[in-house]
C-alpha cells in the first residue's frame, strides 16, 4: 500500500520505476492540526527555497535539514528539476547531443512550479510532474502530494523567479567552489544520469558555467542565508533551530481549545425543524433497537457482532443514499410499459474510511454501491500532546485530482464521533482537496452527546451526519503508551470512549 509519508519507499519508487533523479522526498511523523475550531486553516506550510550552482550541494543541504529536524511534522523536498518543460523530439535529439540549454530559466516551467508550490503552501494537494534525466523528458506519470507542514524547494533557479521568491519563508543559497562543483557533477552525471565524461564537460563549458555566472550566482543576493557547499554542519544546525522555532510559533492546540457542548443543541435546528439539522438519527424502531442491543451486549460473539454491524452499516448507508441527488429515468418494463423512475445523478462517488474503526462500515457501503472505490485516512493521537496526527492519506482518484473532486460525493466512514478530533481532521483533508462541504456525508454508528459533535457541526454546517444512536457520555482517560520515537520511553496519551451505554471499541470487536 503506497504511503505518502514513506520517504525511502518513495525514493525507491522514483529511482526504480521511473529511472529519474529523486525529484521529491517526503518524510513525516504525522501532521498535527493545521486548522482552528471553526474548521478553517490557520497557517500555511513553512516554505524554504534553496538555490546554488549545479552539484553545489542543494539536495544534500535539504536532506540534512530533514534529518536534523528529526521528529517533525511532514516535510517534503521538491526539486525544480521536476518542472523541466516537456521537450519536442527535435529538442530531445539536441539534448542527447549536448546541444540543448537546460540551464536557461526558460527551460523550466516556472509558472507550473509556482502554482504547485502555492497549492502545497496553502495546504492544498498538488500533482507534480516526474522528470527523467536519462530520457531528457517529462514522463507521463505525475506524483500526488498532500499534507506537508514544511516544504523545501531546491534547484539552480529557485531564487530566480519573483513569483517563487514570494512564496518562501526562508531563502538559502549554497555557495560552492567551481572546481568542486565540476568534479561532483562529472562523478554524478556519469554514475547516475548515464552521461559520458566528454559530454558532461562539453555541456558544462557551453551552457552550465555561463548560466551559473549569468542567472544563478546573481540570485545569491536574495538569500537570507549563504551556506557553504562543504563542511556545512554548523550552518544546517542553525537553519534547523530557526525552522523549529518558527514551527513552535505556529503550533496549534486544537484539542485543548475545543469546547464541548451537548448534542441536543445541534439536533434542534434554528428553525425548530429537525429536517434542517445536519445530523440525522435513524428512526428508533424496535428493529433498530434490537440490533443495538446485540451490539452493546458484551456477551455477543464476534461472529454475531460482525453480522449485526454489517446489517446496521447497510441501514445507515441506505439512509445516507437518500441525501444524494437523483434524476428521472424512463425504462420499458418486461410487460412493454413505459415507466418513469429515478437514477443517481452524481458524477463521482466514493467512500473514505477513517482507520481503523471506519472499516466496519465498508461492507455496508459495498452492498449498496457494489463498485464503489474506498480510500482511507489514518489519524492517531499524539502520545505527548494528545493532539490528533494525520499519518496516512490514501484517497481515491476522484478526490486526488482537483478537477474531479469538485463533483465528487464522499461517504466518510467512522464507527463513532466522540471528541470529533478525527472527524475534524478528515473533513478538513477532504475540503483541502476541493470536495464540496455539502457533498460529504459522514456515516457513523454512535455519537457522544457531550463530545465534540457540536463544534464539528458549527465548523462544517453543510456536512450531513447519519448516525444510529446517540449515547450520553464520553469518558476521557490518559493511558500509558509506548513512544515510538524515544527508545524504550513510555508516556501518557488521551483516549476517549463513548459510555452510557456505549459499545466498547467497535474496531477491536469487529477485527480482533
Ligand atoms: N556538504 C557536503 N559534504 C560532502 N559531500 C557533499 C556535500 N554536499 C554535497 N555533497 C556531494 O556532492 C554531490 C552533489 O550534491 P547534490 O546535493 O546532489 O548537489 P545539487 O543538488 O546541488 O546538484 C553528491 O554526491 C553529494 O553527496
Ligand atoms: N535533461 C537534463 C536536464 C537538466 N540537466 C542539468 O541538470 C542541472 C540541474 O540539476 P542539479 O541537480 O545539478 O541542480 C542543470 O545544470 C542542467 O544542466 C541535464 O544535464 N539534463
Amino acid at each position: 500500500m503506497p504511503d505518502l509519508y514513506e520517504a525511502e519507499e518513495y525514493q525507491r519508487d522514483l529511482s526504480e520505476s521511473f529511472q529519474t533523479k529523486k525529484n521529491t522526498v517526503l518524510s513525516s511523523h504525522g501532521r498535527p492540526p493545521w486548522y482552528g475550531e471553526n474548521g478553517l486553516p490557520l497557517s500555511n506550510a513553512f516554505v524554504i527555497g534553496i538555490a546554488g550552482g549545479s552539484a553545489s550541494g542543494k539536495t544534500y543541504v535539504a536532506r540534512q535539514i530533514v534529518k536534523s529536524l528529526g521528529s517533525t511534522p511532514t516535510v517534503v523536498i521538491m526539486s525544480q528539476d521536476s518542472f523541466y518543460k516537456r521537450h519536442t523530439e527535435e529538442e530531445m535529439a539536441l539534448a542527447h547531443a549536448n546541444h540543448f540549454d537546460f540551464d536557461h530559466p526558460d527551460a523550466i516551467d516556472m509558472a507550473m512550479f509556482a502554482d504547485c508550490l502555492a497549492d502545497l503552501k496553502a495546504c492544498r494537494q498538488t500533482n507534480i510532474p516526474i522528470y527523467s534525466f536519462k530520457e531528457h523528458q517529462r514522463l507521463d506519470q505525475s506524483k500526488y502530494l498532500y499534507g506537508a507542514a514544511i516544504i523545501i524547494a531546491e534547484g539552480i533557479m529557485t531564487l530566480h523567479d519573483p513569483k517563487l521568491r514570494d512564496l518562501y519563508d526562508l531563502k538559502i543559497f549554497v555557495q560552492c567552489d567551481s572546481d568542486i562543483m565540476l568534479a561532483r557533477r562529472i562523478l554524478r552525471d556519469v554514475k547516475e544520469r548515464g552521461r559520458s565524461m566528454e559530454g558532461v564537460l562539453e555541456q558544462y563549458l557551453r551552457y552550465v558555467k555561463p548560466a551559473f555566472d549569468n542567472f544563478v550566482l546573481p540570485t545569491a543576493r536574495y538569500a537570507d542565508i549563504i551556506v557553504p557547499g562543504s563542511n556545512n554542519a554548523v550552518a544546517i544546525e542553525l537553519i534547523t533551530t530557526h525552522i523549529r522555532s518558527q514551527m513552535n510559533e505556529r503550533a496549534r492546540h486544537f484539542r485543548r481549545n475545543i469546547s464541548y457542548r451537548s448534542v441536543d443543541k445541534c439536533l434542534n435546528s434554528p428553525s425548530g425543524n429537525p429536517e434542517d439539522s445536519s445530523l440525522t438519527l435513524l428512526l428508533q424502531t424496535p428493529q433498530l433497537q434490537g440490533i443495538y442491543t446485540v451490539l452493546r451486549d458484551e456477551k455477543t460473539s464476534r461472529q454475531d457482532f460482525i453480522f449485526f454491524v454489517d446489517r446496521l452499516a447497510t441501514l445507515l448507508i441506505e439512509k445516507a443514499m437518500e441525501l444524494l441527488p437523483y434524476k428521472t429515468k424512463v425504462v420499458i418494463t418486461p410487460t412493454d410499459t413505459e415507466c418513469s423512475g429515478k437514477e443517481l445523478d452524481v458524477k463521482h462517488i466514493c467512500g473514505v474510511s477513517i482507520l481503523r474503526s471506519g472499516g466496519p462500515l465498508e461492507k455496508g457501503l459495498q452492498r449498496v454501491l457494489s463498485d464503489v472505490t474506498i480510500g482511507s485516512l489514518l489519524v492517531q493521537t499524539d502520545g505527548k500532546t494528545g493532539e490528533p496526527l494525520l499519518l496516512h492519506v490514501m484517497l481515491p482518484k476522484c478526490i486526488r485530482e482537483r478537477h474531479l473532486a469538485v463533483d465528487a460525493w464522499v461517504f466518510l466512514l467512522d464507527a463513532q464521533i466522540s471528541t470529533a478530533a478525527s472527524a475534524f481532521m478528515a473533513i478538513r483533508t477532504l475540503l483541502d482537496h476541493g470536495v464540496q462541504q455539502d457533498h460529504i456525508i459522514f456515516v457513523t454508528f454512535l455519537v457522544a452527546r457531550t463530545g465534540g459533535i457540536h463544534v464539528l457541526q458549527s465548523a462544517f454546517p453543510k456536512v450531513r451526519i447519519i448516525c444510529g444512536a446517540i449515547d450520553s457520555g464520553l469518558r476521557e482517560t490518559w493511558i500509558e503508551q509506548y513512544h515510538s520515537e524515544g527508545e524504550g520511553q513510555y508516556g501518557n496519551t488521551r483516549k476517549a470512549w463513548i459510555v452510557e451505554p456505549g459499545m466498547g471499541h467497535i474496531g477491536d470487536r469487529y477485527y480482533l
